[in-house]
């Protein structure tokens, strides 16, 4: 018999075909507790999950007892409780790498968008506000030569680096919990402490996983040591930025402008205060939506689910010491 697994998140037709192969698949909407309670059976016999942006938690783990591995389409995996499933047994797998270069392009646009107003500007040329040669009250800041503090220099940071340095020439600065040697070799990148990133960033561009640690890094002290001319950029976790203290931070300028591409809450509410601040780019948590790499993504979580559920997991595992 072929292992039952719950899909809770749609996908393209040869993929979903691939699971079949192997499984028995059951497609549903979401992880609801709701969806729990109507599918309790259904959890009962699961042997695998697969989707994203639902919170699997000790609750929902208790109601699936023969859950053996989890594959996520997503890098970041803090909707999932790990060491309730590392108690449990559970694989988790995730797919970094196919998404990288992507959300590097995100976070590029992020900066070059709210430098350079283009959202705001676009919005006034289609108001029919542009009737004369423009002046001062158009323009943007420089983006080229800026220094660039990134902080989180993983797999997104380092290539975000590669675009910032040869890309745009600018000085790279940057924090992590430990050294990276390659970021250094490659982009002349200076290692520092979180208080001189803040201080010396022309934009600060965060690209941390939410974890324990991460929540709320920067919140009002942390603003309060940043340039007035600074840009903050958040392509990581929302929750990793307290949003109150970044939204009075950018109502009393303590900082120039913000692009957001995630948030505490999503889909942002419609009536957040940061929709009113014209120094704020927002997007609806893009980072890695392209047809290509979300694509990418589904098919390696595919791929991963398959090599879980048999014993074969070779990378993309968050937890491998379950396998031991
Ligand atoms: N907006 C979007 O659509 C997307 C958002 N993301 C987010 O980006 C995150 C990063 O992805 P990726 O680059 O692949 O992950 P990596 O694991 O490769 O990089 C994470 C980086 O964060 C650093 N870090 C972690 N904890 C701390 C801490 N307490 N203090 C300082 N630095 C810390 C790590 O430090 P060290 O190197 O020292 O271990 C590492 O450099 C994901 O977890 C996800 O949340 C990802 C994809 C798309
Ligand atoms: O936010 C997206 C991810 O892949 O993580």
């Amino acid at each position: 018999m072929k292992p039952e697994v719950v899909l809770y998140k749609s996908l393209p037709d040869e993929l979903r075909a691939r699971l079949d192969e192997h499984f028995t698949v059951t497609a549903i909407k979401s992880l609801t507790p709701e969806s729990l309670e109507e599918h309790a059976e259904l959890f009962a016999r699961a042997e695998g999950i697969i989707g994203s942006s639902c919170k699997v938690d000790e609750a929902v783990l208790e109601k699936m007892p023969k859950l053996r591995a989890a594959s996520t389409i997503s890098v970041g995996y803090d909707n999932f409780d790990v060491d309730a499933m590392n108690q449990r047994g559970i694989v988790l797998m995730h797919t970094p790498t196919v998404l990288t270069e992507t959300v590097a392009d995100t976070m590029m646009a992020l900066v070059l968008s709210s430098a350079r107003r283009v959202v705001e500007v676009a919005e006034r040329v289609k108001a029919g506000e542009w009737q004369r040669s423009i002046g001062p009250d158009w323009f943007g800041i420089d983006v080229h030569h800026k220094k660039m503090g990134i902080l989180g220099m993983g797999r997104i940071g380092l290539a975000l680096a590669q675009r910032a340095h040869h890309g745009f020439g600018m000085p790279i600065l940057y924090n992590a919990r430990k050294h990276h040697e390659e970021a250094e070799a490659r982009f002349n990148a200076q290692y520092c402490d979180l208080d001189t990133l803040l201080q010396e960033s022309d934009f600060l561009c965060i690209s941390l996983p939410l974890t324990e640690q991460t929540h709320h890094m920067i919140g009002r002290e942390q603003l309060a040591k940043m340039k007035p001319s600074a840009i903050l950029i958040n392509a990581g976790r929302g929750p990793v930025v307290d949003e109150q203290a970044l939204i009075a931070a950018l109502k009393d300028k303590t900082i120039h402008a913000a692009g957001l591409d995630v948030f505490e809450q999503e889909p942002l509410p419609a009536d957040s205060a940061l929709l009113k601040l014209p120094n704020v780019v927002a997007l609806p948590h893009i980072g890695s939506a392209t047809h290509e790499t979300r694509y990418g993504m589904a098919r390696d979580a595919v791929e991963n689910l398959i090599a879980a559920l048999a014993g074969k997991v070779e990378k993309n595992c968050v937890n491998p010491q379950v396998l031991r």
